[in-house]
């Protein structure tokens, strides 16, 4: 059977309607299986990861193999309250598919569908993975050796939904398309107290209050102004009561930049910034990094060159030249390992990415699937690439 586009809509609304967070997708995961298994299954092997329970790993077999892509997809969703008032909106309390990762599973399974039922020339490795805004689902998979033996992936691709592009353009460039990023927890340690004696106290909020301030320094003071970085706390959290002094507070955040220098960079700046503070204001402040996967997401030249070639002579895509952008993917962990190529699809949505009223058009998803599709069949064609 080949899923029409009407079927592949009714799959990602029900995927938007079971969104879960990283490392949890067990719903997901159970959706997807279900899916396969309705296709045809004669050259279809299926893998589960005891390293990553939620992911799932579908290879399609080759008629004549010389090589083996990947295409990986993203399943995890957000903890945002949706705003939407959609007959297939988030039935997960709290969570929602505000980065479209239900748009790119029902991509993936569109293109897995249609080789399901056309045999490839290659081989071909679906990477259904999970905990990619948090928790580096990709690296957890490459470091378990989940890309070995017949799921052995010489090149990779993998797309990200663009709020700001038409539905179903293109997008894509060649060298570095997304930044690295690093997760950053501080913890501002000082001394609670009664809110009428603030001498006798050391307020936490106050300091972090500095902390948050200064550190917008570091990206417009410190940073060749040519140059990119990012920092953003998107977490804030102090206080139990209006009349105590908080004694601890604490931020989350995400430190950004198109190279690995930068990204060091900008780390060491807000360590330095931290023990300013801690002497000026005599508090503890503890400043613990984690990357994970998140490395820059560099494309192969050579491959991006084959990618873009094609979508740029092919009179079906609407195709665009982009330029780098400050989100992060752990898939930069995959393209640090295999050479493949990341790309945008436009989905126009009226919200951004990450924001409560996300809504992308799903016209794009038919789409994603018709340029990828011919995009591989010419991919397998080419000789001595
Ligand atoms: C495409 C996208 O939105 N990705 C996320 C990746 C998160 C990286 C990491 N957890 C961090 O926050 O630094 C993004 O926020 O860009």
């Amino acid at each position: 059977m080949t899923l029409t586009n009407n079927e592949l809509i009714k799959i990602r609304r029900h995927l938007h309607t079971i969104p879960e967070l990283a490392l949890n997708e067990y719903q997901t995961q159970a959706y997807l299986k279900q899916v396969i298994n309705r296709f045809p299954q004669t050259n279809l092997e299926i893998k589960e990861l005891p390293e990553l329970p939620t992911a799932l790993l579908v290879l399609v077999k080759g008629k004549e193999p010389s090589r083996n892509i990947g295409y990986r997809c993203d399943m995890d969703a957000l903890p945002v309250d949706e705003v939407n008032h959609l007959s297939y909106a988030s039935k997960n309390p709290h969570v929602m598919h505000a980065c479209g990762h239900d748009i790119h599973m029902t991509v993936a399974l569109g293109i897995l569908n249609y080789f399901s039922v056309n045999q490839p020339k290659d081989n071909l490795v679906f990477f259904f993975q999970p905990a990619e805004e948090s928790q580096s689902g990709g690296k957890i998979a490459y470091d378990s050796n989940a890309f070995q033996g017949k799921f052995k992936v010489d090149e990779f691709y993998g797309l990200h939904d663009n709020s700001q592009l038409k539905a179903g353009v293109i997008g894509c460039r060649n060298g570095t398309l997304f930044a690295g990023t690093t997760e950053v927890n501080v913890t501002v340690k000082g001394k609670s107290g009664h809110a009428a004696y603030p001498h006798l106290a050391n307020d936490a909020i106050v300091i972090a209050a500095n902390f948050v301030n200064q550190v917008q320094t570091v990206v417009s003071r410190s940073i060749d102004p040519t140059k990119c970085g990012v920092i953003t706390f998107g977490k804030f959290e102090a206080g139990v009561i209006r009349n105590v002094i908080a004694g601890q507070a604490r931020l989350e955040g995400t430190i950004r930049g198109l190279t690995q220098t930068m990204i060091e960079f900008i780390r060491q700046r807000v360590l330095e910034i931290a023990d300013g503070l801690e002497k000026s204001f005599g508090c503890r402040i503890e400043v613990e990094y984690n990357q994970g996967g998140y490395f820059p997401v560099e494309n192969n030249p050579k491959l991006t060159k084959n990618f873009i070639d094609y979508m740029k002579n092919n009179s079906q895509v609407d195709f665009q030249e982009t330029t780098p952008k400050m989100t992060g993917e752990d898939f930069g962990y995959l393209l640090n390992k295999i050479p493949g190529t990341m790309f945008w699809l436009g989905v126009e949505s009226p919200g951004a990415l990450h924001s409560a009223d996300f809504l992308p058009n799903e016209g794009a998803i038919q789409k994603g699937i018709n340029a990828m599709v011919g995009f591989l069949n010419y991919r397998m064609n080419l000789e001595g690439n």
